[in-house]
């Protein structure tokens, strides 16, 4: 069994703050959003968390081994140095979809994304030293085949650009409502999920159903671990096997 600790992280009262006392510069909004990215990566990553950029308004982090007063202080840190500050809600369960579920609902209970009087929620308890196992975590690092042979040499950006996106879309629905699994576009080819517990066939059937849908050939390194980055790191190392050995799927 896995026991996944996500947090979401949502902006407070954002979309009123891009429109006043006028609608903001969007240049200005983008890099606001990017770079606060790249603070809270940092912020969670130096604790061994993970944060995924989603719809940048809204963040998902996997954030086993921070604890409380971690997440207070990152709190703290975006308040001194941003003119936005962030809610952040914590929730542990065996399904990352759960996990990410019972945090939403209760952020959402605390009041609405629009609610001025809702600022700085922190709220849930992370897992305490003694709830913690070394392999909490299940990650799975997905790559498209060949994606610099097949596309980026061959098509335009922007065409390639859609062939990525829409394995991406397949695949991030498919393991959502197949395997309770959230799965996050990285960068180039790659798609990293958090997985509950699942084999080498729950992986190749979701591989099979990129294909059928889109055509795109996929291949996916898996690994467990006590946090994102143990976990994330062996499931690199597991996609460097597949690399060398021509398979598609591989467990660390
Ligand atoms: N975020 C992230 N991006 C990566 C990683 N490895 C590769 N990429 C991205 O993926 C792009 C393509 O690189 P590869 O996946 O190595 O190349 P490929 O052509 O698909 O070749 P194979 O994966 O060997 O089939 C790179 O330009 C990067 O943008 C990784 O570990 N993390």
């Amino acid at each position: 069994m896995t026991n996944t600790q996500i947090t979401l992280v949502q902006l407070d009262n954002y979309g009123p703050w891009t429109v006043t006392p006028n609608p903001r510069r969007e240049v200005d909004l983008q890099t606001l959003q990017s770079r606060l990215y790249a603070d809270l990566s940092q912020l969670f990553g130096t604790r061994d968390g993970y944060v995924f950029f989603t719809r940048f308004d809204n963040m998902v982090a996997v954030t086993n081994g921070v604890d409380a007063e971690d997440h207070a202080r990152i709190q703290e840190s975006i308040r001194n140095r941003y003119p936005v500050t962030v809610s952040l809600s914590t929730a542990t369960a065996p399904s990352p979809a759960d996990a990410l579920a019972h945090a939403t609902a209760r952020l959402q209970e605390e009041g609405s994304a629009q609610d001025e009087d809702r600022t700085e929620a922190l709220l849930g308890a992370p897992l305490e030293d003694d709830e913690r196992t070394d392999d909490d975590l299940q990650i799975a690092h997905f790559d498209v085949n060949d994606a610099t042979g097949e596309y980026t040499d061959e098509l335009d950006a922007f065409s390639t650009f859609i062939h990525i996106e829409q394995a991406y879309a397949s695949l991030m629905r498919h393991m959502h409502e197949e395997h309770d699994s959230l799965s996050f576009f990285v960068g180039g080819d790659n798609i990293i999920a958090i997985c509950p517990a699942m084999d080498a066939a729950a992986y190749r059937d979701a591989i099979d159903a990129v294909r059928d849908d889109t055509g795109v050939d996929l291949k996916v390194g898996v690994a467990r671990g006590a946090t994102a980055h143990d976990a994330g790191m062996g499931a690199k190392h597991a996609l460097e096997v597949c690399r060398e050995e021509g398979t598609v799927v591989e467990f660390e």
